[in-house]
């Protein structure tokens, strides 16, 4: 008998990756497979690998529904999570409004890093699907310190699993694990029904979420320890425009493929039509200062 995702994957429409095929994950059938983009031709890249779910997410509400509405259009069978800064969720109603403006926009998952349970608790009552977030949280960086692993003493590993349950409780179905030692991201997946996606917490959850411009060697930052790169897209990027600087400059760009066509009888009488008309030199020269008067008014 097919498994779950793969029945779904034969039928593939908007969602083909449902959350009901994403959930069998639980069961350990496969790890999914998680990145990000932030415009069409990403979200076209990643559906088109074969990646599970899309995270994208803007700077603000507005910003966030542009995103959404571009990585929808280029990933139109994928399940997208978008993420939303907690700061934005000021009250309860607040909270379904934008997880409704999003979900228009064209995201499945409401990804939040930092959000109280109740605020999820409030979305998933409404059926939203959301997807929390523990461990190193940036969203939160102030409280940590700056990126660091979380969960190497007991204690703090006992607060994440606290988080985890908490998330549960509230109704999530996903919770993305952040910079979490691996054995302990690994016990207390074992013990949540949550998905589990791991970014930077090893291999024993239900998926590896690693972001796109890590992946595709465009971070023009610092590229973290759990990031893996197969691609150098920036260099490509730079030596692609450097060619045209050079072809454009040494008059290699462009060639007669590259130009249009008008037969010789048209161009004939264009010619004759202008045959009165200045030339440029003509013209700079007539429009040249003819004497220091011109500046008179200085
Ligand atoms: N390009 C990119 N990749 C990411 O993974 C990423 C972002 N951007 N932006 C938002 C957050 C920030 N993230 C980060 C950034 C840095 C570390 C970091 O410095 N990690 C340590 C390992 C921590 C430890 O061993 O305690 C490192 O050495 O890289 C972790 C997560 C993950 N996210
Ligand atoms: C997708 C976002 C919330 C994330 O994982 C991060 O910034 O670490």
């Amino acid at each position: 008998m097919p498994r779950a995702w793969e029945e779904e994957e034969t039928d593939r429409g908007r969602n083909a990756c449902s959350q009901g095929a994403v959930l069998c994950q639980k069961e350990g059938q496969r790890q999914l497979v998680l990145t990000t983009a932030f415009d069409e031709w990403t979200a076209r890249a990643a559906e088109e690998a074969g990646v599970d779910m899309i995270v994208a997410w803007g700077s603000c509400q507005e910003h966030s529904k542009f995103v959404v509405e571009a990585v929808r259009r280029g990933a139109p069978n994928t399940l997208i999570g978008t993420g939303i800064n907690p700061g934005a969720y000021e009250s309860q109603e607040k909270a379904l409004k934008l997880a409704n403006e999003m979900r228009a926009a064209g995201t499945d998952i409401i990804y939040c890093s930092g959000l109280v349970p109740e605020k999820f608790a409030g979305l998933a009552r409404q059926h939203v699907p959301c997807c929390g977030h523990v461990g190193y949280l940036p969203v939160n960086n102030t409280w940590y310190g700056g990126p660091r692993g979380v969960g190497k003493t007991a204690e703090e590993a006992k607060k994440v699993y606290d988080d985890v349950m908490a998330l549960e409780a509230a109704g999530c179905i996903a919770v993305e694990m952040e910079c979490v030692p691996a054995k302990v991201a690994e016990e207390i997946t074992k013990r949540t029904k949550l998905l589990v996606f791991s970014m930077g917490s090893g291999p024993n959850c239900d998926g590896q979420f690693i972001f796109s411009e890590d992946l595709m060697g465009t971070n023009l930052g610092r590229y973290p320890r759990h990031s893996i790169t197969y691609a150098n897209l920036f260099t490509c990027a730079v030596d692609a425009l450097k060619q045209f600087c050079l072809d454009v400059q040494s008059g290699a760009y462009p060639q007669a493929r590259h130009c249009i066509k008008i037969n010789d009888q048209e161009f004939a009488r264009f010619q004759q039509s202008l045959a009165s008309s200045p030339t440029r030199l003509d013209r700079v020269l007539d429009s040249a200062p003819k004497s220091l008067d011109q500046y008179d008014h200085f």
